[in-house]
């Protein structure tokens, strides 16, 4: 992890930005896709629990990696077994970075996950969620149910509004936390830490009287904030310092909202793994927790409803 001069952290773009399309490279096809994620990374589990609100469990498969990153990155179960994690089925990779430079030997960007992996071509489609959420939202319908195609969760009518939102929940929520967490200087972390609790501030507001975000219906907008909502306070309260409160006391209605998505909707209970979240946090910065102690609470990490 680098810092700028000033202390701040900025996040890379994303290097495989391909797409699944009819009539393209990388045709919509049942069990041809694989997905490559971590259950404690954000942005991987937003590709979790679209394929699950969108009932993709049979037509693209999943290897969850061992939750330790450490020097050479994100491990398989083969280099680190850990429970609930995988071993690689497809290419034996001991470490996400072999995917990487199996597909690039010379690739010079982040081993991150999500890696949405093309089993017949062998190669990376594309490792940024965001785009990757768009995809399997409507690539696969041709081979869905109604009821699953029904799942838009980018309906054209909302676009502009999630757009909007997504716009600066990314930066200040989603990044936000990282920016206050990898803050190597007092002002960048001032600066980044203040800009979270106003932006869950506005959040607060949005929910008054309202259940999703934009409309009345689950949209990605939710799926790309409650992946953060749902590691604050277990994680980024105390790791990251992002500590002015906390969501269980100092949001009620954000609280709810996470509550109810979590304890009411599978997609979102099944794709989240709080062992994997906390040890991989706690574990794979030692810049921040040298010791890689991980702290015992909160307890519970999610309060029932
Ligand atoms: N823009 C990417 C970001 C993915 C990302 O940063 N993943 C982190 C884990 S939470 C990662 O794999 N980091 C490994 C590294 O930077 O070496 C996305 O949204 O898919």
């Amino acid at each position: 992890m680098k810092t700028e001069d000033d202390g701040s952290f900025k996040r890379a773009p994303s290097s495989y930005r391909n797409v699944v399309e009819k009539g393209g490279k990388h045709e919509p096809e049942a069990d041809r896709y694989h997905l490559y994620v971590s259950y404690a990374c954000p942005w991987a589990t937003r590709t979790l629990i679209v394929r699950k609100l969108k009932g993709l469990e049979n037509i693209i498969s999943v290897s969850v990696v061992s939750p330790r990153m450490g020097e050479r990155g994100w491990p398989f179960a083969s280099a680190d077994p850990y429970p609930d994690a995988d071993e690689d089925p497809f290419n034996q990779s001991s470490h996400v970075r072999d995917l990487y430079l199996k597909v690039e030997p010379n690739y010079g960007g982040r081993f991150t996950v999500p890696v949405l992996w093309d089993k017949k071509l062998h190669t990376i489609v594309n490792n940024e969620s965001s785009e990757i959420i768009r995809m399997f939202n409507t690539a696969f319908n041709h081979l869905l149910p109604e009821e699953k195609v029904k799942v838009d969760l980018y309906p054209s009518e909302l676009r502009a509004e999630i757009d909007a939102v997504n716009e600066w929940i990314y930066p200040n929520i989603n990044n936000g936390v990282y920016r206050s967490g990898f803050a190597t200087t007092q002002d960048a972390y001032s600066k980044a830490v203040h800009e979270v609790f106003e932006a869950l501030d506005r959040v607060e507001e949005i929910l008054n009287g309202k259940e999703y975000l934009v409309g009345d219906r689950l949209t990605e907008a939710d799926v790309r904030l409650w992946v953060t909502l749902i590691r604050f306070d277990p994680v980024y309260v105390g790791h990251f310092k992002c500590n002015l409160r906390t969501i269980r006391d100092g949001y009620p209605l954000t609280h709810k909202y996470t509550q109810k998505l979590y304890w009411n909707n599978d997609a979102f209970k099944s794709s989240t793994n709080f062992d994997h979240i906390k040890t991989h946090y706690y574990w794979s910065h030692p810049m921040i927790n040298p010791t890689r102690v991980v702290p015992a609470g909160p307890v519970p990490n999610i309060l029932p409803l």
